[in-house]
């Protein structure tokens, strides 16, 4: 072999060499391909299962909650819990959630859909990188798609968590399959991760923005916008996760750009344990009583509509209050693939590139 080709525009077999690439570059008839070097960027988001089905359900739900990052309970205690009764009975339950959000026409659910719309997106904003995504649970696989990204020949790879806020069960657990592929993988890529973004100007930029133009077009003033965040077992936040810090300081700092009443909330309790408190369901079923009667809710820390907003708050959520007495209900959408998102995204991408991009 001769030596590297970092310099080498080559991108596939030796019989395909451009007449115009100069002699000292080519590379002998029996040299592995090596293709011209590229930035890539790979969204990574949780993920959902591949169809509204028991089965695929329960295979997704198998894997993600198997992720000792995900649940911190010993292997050999949570295994029969989660095989002997978790997977017996949820995924039939959550199956039917799922039908009832599945984007039928693209065949898929709203996160992954998202998510893929956020790439291209993005993609056209970045014509000298390869935007890409992958979903931690299910497909595409974290390390199909960082494997697809070397084949294309990125060197340097960013890994974008797509979570504002840093949590181990979300973040970390995404640095960690990156990294079990790359354990696995001969010629690494030079690999970043995006720091989280929850106290980026930005990222409240665009929430603000964002939150005021859907604010603006109801047909009701709301009394309360209530801020709800993924929950998390409490005792993370004990053990020194960062998530329920992160989440207050979002929460307070937009609350100081916006001029209606606000209040955070964390929902998605999971098993008997204590969760962050206080909890989504519980103060919607007491706000009426407290005297608010137009509450709107939106959800900062998802950059995706997923079945955590579309079933459980703007559809069970609504249910909830409204069944405690409440008048008016609105559930704000995430910032999805819009504009203001994609801005907030460039931003991002471009300040952890710094240094790539001129070096490239
Ligand atoms: C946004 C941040 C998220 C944190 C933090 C988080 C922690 C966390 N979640 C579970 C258990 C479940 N979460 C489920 C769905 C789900 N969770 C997030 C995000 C966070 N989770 C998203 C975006 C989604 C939606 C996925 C989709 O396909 O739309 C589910 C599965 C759904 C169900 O069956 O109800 C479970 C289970 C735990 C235990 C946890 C922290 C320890
Ligand atoms: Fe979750
Ligand atoms: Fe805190």
């Amino acid at each position: 072999m001769t030596e590297r080709q970092n310099e080498s525009p080559r991108q596939s077999g030796a019989e395909t060499i451009p007449e115009s690439i100069p002699e000292s570059r080519q590379l002998p008839a029996d040299h592995p391909p090596v293709p011209a070097p590229k930035l890539g960027v790979l969204l990574v988001n949780l993920g959902s299962p591949d169809r509204a089905e028991t089965a695929s359900v329960r295979r997704y739900l198998a894997q993600f909650l198997s992720d000792p990052r995900v649940i911190e309970i010993p292997k050999l205690a949570w295994q029969p819990i989660l095989r002997g009764v978790i997977l017996r009975t949820r995924p039939a339950k959550s199956a039917k959630l799922y039908a009832s959000i599945w984007d039928r026409e693209r065949d898929g659910s709203p996160l992954k859909l998202i998510t893929e719309d956020q790439a291209s997106g993005l993609q056209a904003r970045f014509p000298d990188c390869r935007i890409d995504y992958a979903m931690r649970y299910g497909s595409p696989a974290v390390a199909d798609r960082l494997a697809a990204l070397k084949d294309a020949g990125c060197e340097r790879i960013l890994l974008l968590p797509m979570y504002p806020q840093y949590s181990a069960a979300t973040t970390a657990t995404v640095v960690d399959e990156a990294h079990r592929w790359m354990a696995k993988t001969r010629w690494q890529p030079t690999m970043r991760t995006a720091a989280p973004w929850y106290d980026d100007p930005a990222y409240l930029d665009a929430l603000e923005a964002d939150l005021r133009t859907q604010l603006g077009a109801l047909d009701f003033e709301p009394q309360l916008l209530l801020f709800t965040f993924h929950g998390m077992p409490k005792r993370t936040l004990e053990l020194g996760d960062p998530y329920h810090c992160q989440c207050q300081k979002t929460a307070r700092l937009m609350a100081e750009r916006l001029d209606v009443a606000t209040r955070i909330v964390f929902q998605s309790r999971f098993g008997p344990a204590e969760w962050l408190q206080p909890y989504l369901d519980e103060a919607l079923e007491g706000l009426p009583a407290e005297g608010v009667q137009r509450v709107a809710v939106a959800a900062p820390g998802f950059t995706a509509d997923c079945l955590e907003t579309l079933e459980e708050i703007a559809i069970q959520g609504r249910e909830q209050f409204e069944g405690a007495g409440g008048a008016k209900f609105a559930y704000l959408d995430c910032l999805n693939a819009k504009p203001a998102h994609l801005d907030l995204l460039e931003t991002v991408i471009s300040r952890e590139l710094a240094g790539w991009r001129e070096s490239g």
